[in-house]
């Protein structure tokens, strides 16, 4: 007997790619069966052209013209392969901080988060920076900071927005290495700490290494 289909694929946080197939024109891209248990990091490798961008634009629900994709997507038991882009509470952490150059490190960080009381708001703006040694410094404006500073401030304001999924995109590619490990292990410890199943993509095999999870290699 056939079990029937639910929308319900698993309660406990966990991204699924449901038997994902994408296609560009008539061609097969990539095809992807995934679980991402909460505080895991997949890492998703391979030459220029195999696909990496595109799964990434799919995840967010951005997948340009052109392409196409069967398979479903859940996060958290919920299924969320048709929901907009905007509400599903998927992070993105690109190789570029992407700050706000007008606004102060905690107008870029607070710009993210939900509403709340101001005041409460602010006092948790400043413990998130205190935590990633960057105590102090809520009114600087970000173009004053170092690179590895910004790349701090861009996690923060990605975390800040209560993800329940984090997708990284070459994320420390343009750090220097000691810089690169240093913020690394920052970002992974985050991920565990929340329990978010995140995915990563990365031509570092340090970076892969570090990550501690499974890798998929694209062709
Ligand atoms: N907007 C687009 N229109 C048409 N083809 C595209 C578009 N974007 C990407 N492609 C093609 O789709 C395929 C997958 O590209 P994608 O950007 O996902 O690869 P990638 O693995 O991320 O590469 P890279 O490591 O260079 O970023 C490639 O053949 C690429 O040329």
């Amino acid at each position: 007997m056939q079990t029937p289909s639910t929308e319900i694929k698993e309660e406990s946080p966990a991204l699924i790619i449901d038997e994902l197939v994408l296609h560009r024109q008539q061609h097969e891209l990539l095809s992807l069966n995934e679980t991402i248990k909460g505080g895991d990091i997949l890492t998703i490798m391979g030459p220029s052209g195999s696909g990496k961008s595109t799964l990434l634009n799919w995840l967010t629900g951005m997948l340009p013209k052109g392409f196409s994709a069967t398979g479903k997507l859940y996060l958290n038991g919920q299924h969320i392969t048709d929901t907009a882009s905007h509400l599903r509470r998927i992070g993105l952490l690109y190789q570029d901080p992407l700050l706000f150059p007008h606004l102060t490190v905690a107008g870029n960080i607070s710009f993210a988060m939900p509403a709340g009381p101001k005041a409460q708001r602010q006092a948790d703006i400043s413990q998130a920076l205190a935590q990633v040694g960057l105590g102090g410094l809520e009114q600087r404006n970000v173009q004053s900071l170092s690179g590895g500073q910004q790349a701090r401030v861009a996690l923060l304001r990605v975390l800040m927005s209560q993800p329940k999924a984090i997708l990284l995109d070459e994320p420390f590619s343009k750090l220097d290495s000691q810089l690169r490990q240093e913020t690394r292990q920052l970002v992974f410890d985050q991920i565990r700490q929340y329990k978010l199943p995140a995915i990563m993509v990365t031509h570092d095999q340090t970076d892969a290494d570090a990550a501690q999870g499974k890798v998929i290699q694209l062709t």
